[in-house]
């Protein structure tokens, strides 16, 4: 009997909770739809008077002896979204696996040639964006390398996205892409940790999440994050978005490769596309990207369940495109 108005009090802080949390669902599925609909305009149309390459010729820069699978994935899901070319730039030990899984995909072997900043720097100029990164590894001569090339790449001022090892290599030397407007760092939880603690010199409050996105990017003078996780949290220390896309519990290896192999090609289109389209443009790029890879992912858990790997992913990517973004 004494129970009764205590239920009814429980019943109804209840009820003002759900009510609160739906409320707050509608927002971000609102939110979520507001900034889908950025990232559909800076979608170049097809059109038969365009030219091969204009639509992207994307780099990948990893690939050593042990990690071939990596940067194959990146440069694939690069062409995959409609990028026209996609290069590769590995170790020579990766360069005939890598070219064995694709004749789609264009392959150097020069990153362990003493010429290799050079041997990068001549395609420069023929293409629009670089990820660093996918598979390369630690070893210090191939990241001596890779420092010049980001290096070079910064001075022509091609957008980069550094995601994987490259971020081993942010993460011993963050001057590299400190105030570099043109980058975008696609952290996992443990890169996050480890790029977190290096600039900013202390643990990160993992209550926060937000908060701890945007200070990184403001201490990495306003580089763009994406922390990639059960939800994605991009920020460009101005603004922080969400993404909560939903994807599935599979969580196996490459994944992360779709998203910035995809993102190389959505950074070139968002700068592309110009301020007055977008005037975040490296937010909404990253926003494409993430939303991308986790409906690939749902669509492959959906036909895969627990086998589900990184390739059954890529076979989705144009199916999931035309959801998302050709609505
Ligand atoms: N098929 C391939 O060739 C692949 C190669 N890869 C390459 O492998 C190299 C190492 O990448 P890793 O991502 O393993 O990096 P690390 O070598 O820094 O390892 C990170 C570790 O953290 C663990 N981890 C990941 N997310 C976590 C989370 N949310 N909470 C706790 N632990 C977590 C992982 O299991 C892994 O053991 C990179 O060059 C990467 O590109 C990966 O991209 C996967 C696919
Ligand atoms: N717990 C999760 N729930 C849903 N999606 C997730 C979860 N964790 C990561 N993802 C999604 O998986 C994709 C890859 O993120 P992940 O953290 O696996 O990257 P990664 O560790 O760099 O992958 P890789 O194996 O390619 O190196 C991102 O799109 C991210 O949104
Ligand atoms: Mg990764």
């Amino acid at each position: 009997m004494a129970l009764g108005p205590r239920c009814g009090a429980i019943r109804a802080c209840r009820r003002v909770l759900e009510r609160a949390f739906s409320l707050r669902k509608a927002h971000s599925i609102k939110d979520m739809e507001n900034t889908l609909q950025l990232v559909r305009n800076i979608i170049p149309p097809l059109s038969s008077t365009k030219h091969k390459g204009q639509d992207g010729r994307i780099g990948v820069v990893g690939g050593c002896q042990e990690y071939t699978g990596a940067p194959y994935f990146a440069a694939i899901s690069a062409l995959k979204v409609g990028a026209d070319l996609s290069h590769v730039f590995c170790a020579s030990a990766a360069a005939p696996v890598i070219k064995a899984y694709s004749p789609e995909l264009i392959v150097h072997p020069v990153l362990d040639s003493p010429n290799a900043v050079h041997e990068v720097e001549k395609w420069l100029p023929r293409l629009h964006a670089l990820v660093v990164g996918p598979g390369l590894g630690r070893d210090d001569a191939l990241l001596r390398n890779v420092q010049g090339i980001l290096e070079v790449s910064k001075a022509r001022d091609i957008p980069v996205v550094i995601d994987a090892d490259g971020l081993w290599l942010v993460a011993q030397q963050p001057a590299l892409i400190h105030g570099y407007r043109k980058a975008v760092l696609t952290p996992n939880h443990v890169e996050f940790s480890r790029l977190y603690d290096a600039v900013l010199r202390g643990p990160m409050d993992s209550d926060d999440s937000h908060g701890s996105v945007l200070r990184l990017s403001q201490a990495l003078g306003n580089v763009t994050v994406v922390q990639k996780g059960e939800r994605d949290i991009l920020s460009n220390g101005q603004q922080v978005l969400v993404c909560s896309q939903e994807g599935s519990s599979r969580r196996c290896g490459g994944q992360g490769d779709l998203l910035s192999g995809s993102l190389g090609v959505l950074v070139h289109w968002a700068l592309l596309a110009g301020p007055q389209k977008t005037n975040g443009p490296l937010l909404v790029a990253a926003f494409g990207a993430c939303s991308l890879t986790r409906q690939c992912n749902h669509q492959a858990f959906q036909k895969h369940g627990r086998s589900t790997t990184t390739s059954d992913m890529i076979a989705e990517v144009g199916a999931a495109f035309s959801k998302l973004f050709e609505t």
